[in-house]
């Protein structure tokens, strides 16, 4: 079994709980493949745990399985077990077991359960506030439709509203726990590393790098047989009914379209059917909405993928496929896919440092509200500027402005000429600390400037440390 990494925080929330003996309905949701299950299982490895995971199927399937799941914590040794014949059955054995210890009850999968037992949330709401609350249960549902969990679980509509102690939206993690898997590979591949799989530690367990980035993608994923090649229409496949659309709208993003009306132009769909679409795409996690800081959303809103491992593989799979198909692609890799990277890793850099300064918020010069992107035209020049990241303050004049470039050559002072320019153009605060991230590092001019104090310069190294 692979070793389990990172999750402290979550962990040491979810023991907490554990350890106060009172009960406790814990929701976890998160994107598919996020770690949801792993978490549970690392947190419930030491606790008596019935862990009943729902199936795609009917109620009576379910009753089934969840008759076992209890059967088998009471009844470990034995070869077969009776069954409940119903719910209210199996739930009151649950009780029953809940007023003698503390016991966790996971319901991994809570949608399928929710629908092929409709009337579950009722029943699970009735058990709670007539006889749990009083009880040691440590109830946990778990459920990766995040529309589904947020309105029909978490949700006013839901039954269960009001009844969850704690829920964790479990993300996937940030490009420094990411490192961890590969301690002793380089920045450079460990920043490259997340940019692949966005995190998400399946993908990264996946792409099994060893010793060398290049040789890993050529196993597993530019080969047909590989798992994270079929990954995303597989993902696909399994939460949508109509596959076909999501790939062209998610295709259509992939290639620079982000404005509504020019996704909509590349999928050949009315504007609403491409919204309504867009909108279970930003559910499922794959797709989100951005607008530039201090800005509400409005015309300047854009759609871009939140997924890396989605971003990565729509931008290099289907323009390489004939060449992965034939096998040439170990040959066509350098130029085809390889040289690419820096501009593919130009957005992934910004967001490692946008969570780099997030890390160490405590030592920045302005207590920090927001970080985001700012986008917008230059009045004079006439000409649209992007700032990569705009350090809102809670209260105040002063701003983070930063730039962040991904690539193998020293950064001068023109740069810092430039986001001076463009912190003008902002023109929100009165006050602006400069932060310059360079993966190629800084020329002597521009490192004079940090030692008289007029930027801040990082590089690689120093947001890896
Ligand atoms: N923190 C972690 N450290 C190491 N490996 C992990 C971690 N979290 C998840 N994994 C790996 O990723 C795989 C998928 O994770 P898991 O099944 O928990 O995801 P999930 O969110 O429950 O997915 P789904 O919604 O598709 O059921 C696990 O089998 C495990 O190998």
């Amino acid at each position: 079994m692979s070793r389990f990494y990172c999750r402290d925080e979550e962990l040491r929330k979810l023991n907490k709980r554990y350890e106060n003996g009172k009960f406790e309905c814990v929701v976890i949701y998160g994107r598919r493949r996020v770690g949801k299950t792993a978490l549970i299982n690392e947190f419930c490895k030491d606790k008596p745990t019935i862990f009943f995971s729902a199936l795609n199927t009917t109620g009576k399937e379910n009753l089934e399985a969840l008759s076992k799941a209890i059967m088998s914590f009471e009844r470990p040794n034995a070869e077969s077990s009776p069954e409940f014949t119903t719910y209210d059955a199996a739930l009151d054995e649950l009780t029953a077991l809940s007023k003698e210890q503390r016991i966790v009850f996971v319901i991994d999968e809570y949608p399928y359960l929710a629908k092929a037992k409709t009337a579950i949330s009722a029943m699970l709401q009735h058990i709670i506030d007539h006889k749990w609350t009083d009880s040691q249960m440590y109830l946990i549902l778990c459920g990766s439709s995040m529309s589904f969990m947020e309105s029909q679980v978490l949700g006013k509509e839901s039954p269960l509203y009001g009844r969850r102690t704690a829920q964790f939206k479990i993300m996937p993690l940030d490009y420094k726990e990411t490192a961890v898997f590969h301690p002793n590979l380089s920045e450079e591949d460990n920043a490259l590393i997340y940019g692949i799989t966005g995190g998400v530690p399946h993908y990264i367990n996946k792409l099994d790098v060893r010793d060398s980035v290049d040789e890993a993608l050529m196993e597993n994923l530019f080969d047909r047989s590989s798992y994270l090649y079929e990954e995303p229409a597989n993902l696909l496949k399994q939460e949508l009914r109509e596959p076909a659309i999501y790939n062209a709208i998610i295709k259509a993003i992939a290639e620079g379209a982000s404005r509504l009306n020019d996704i909509t132009t590349k999928v050949g769909e009315e504007n609403s059917v491409v919204a309504k679409y867009l909108k279970t795409l930003i559910d499922l996690g794959i797709v989100k909405k951005e607008t530039p800081i201090t800005e509400k959303p409005g015309k300047k809103t854009i759609y871009l993928l939140a997924d890396n491992f989605f971003r990565f593989w729509y931008r290099f799979v289907p323009v390489n496929a004939s060449a992965i198909d034939s096998g040439r692609i170990a040959k066509t890799y350098p130029h085809a896919v390889k040289q690419y990277f820096p501009d593919y890793m130009g957005l992934i850099f910004e967001k490692m440092c946008q969570d780099y300064l997030l890390y160490y918020a405590d030592a920045l010069p302005i207590e920090l509200s927001e970080i985001g992107q700012w986008w917008g035209t230059d009045p004079q020049k006439k000409k649209q500027i992007q700032i990569d990241i705009v350090g809102t303050p809670v209260e105040g004049n002063d701003y983070i402005i930063g730039s962040c470039k991904y690539r193998n050559e020293k950064i001068g002072l023109d740069e810092l000429e430039l986001i001076r320019e463009y912190a003008a153009v902002f023109g929100k605060g009165t006050n602006y600390h400069y932060y310059i991230f360079s993966k190629g590092g800084f020329t002597d001019g521009l490192l004079q400037a940090q030692e008289r104090g007029e930027v801040q310069l990082l590089t690689l190294a120093d947001i890896f440390e």
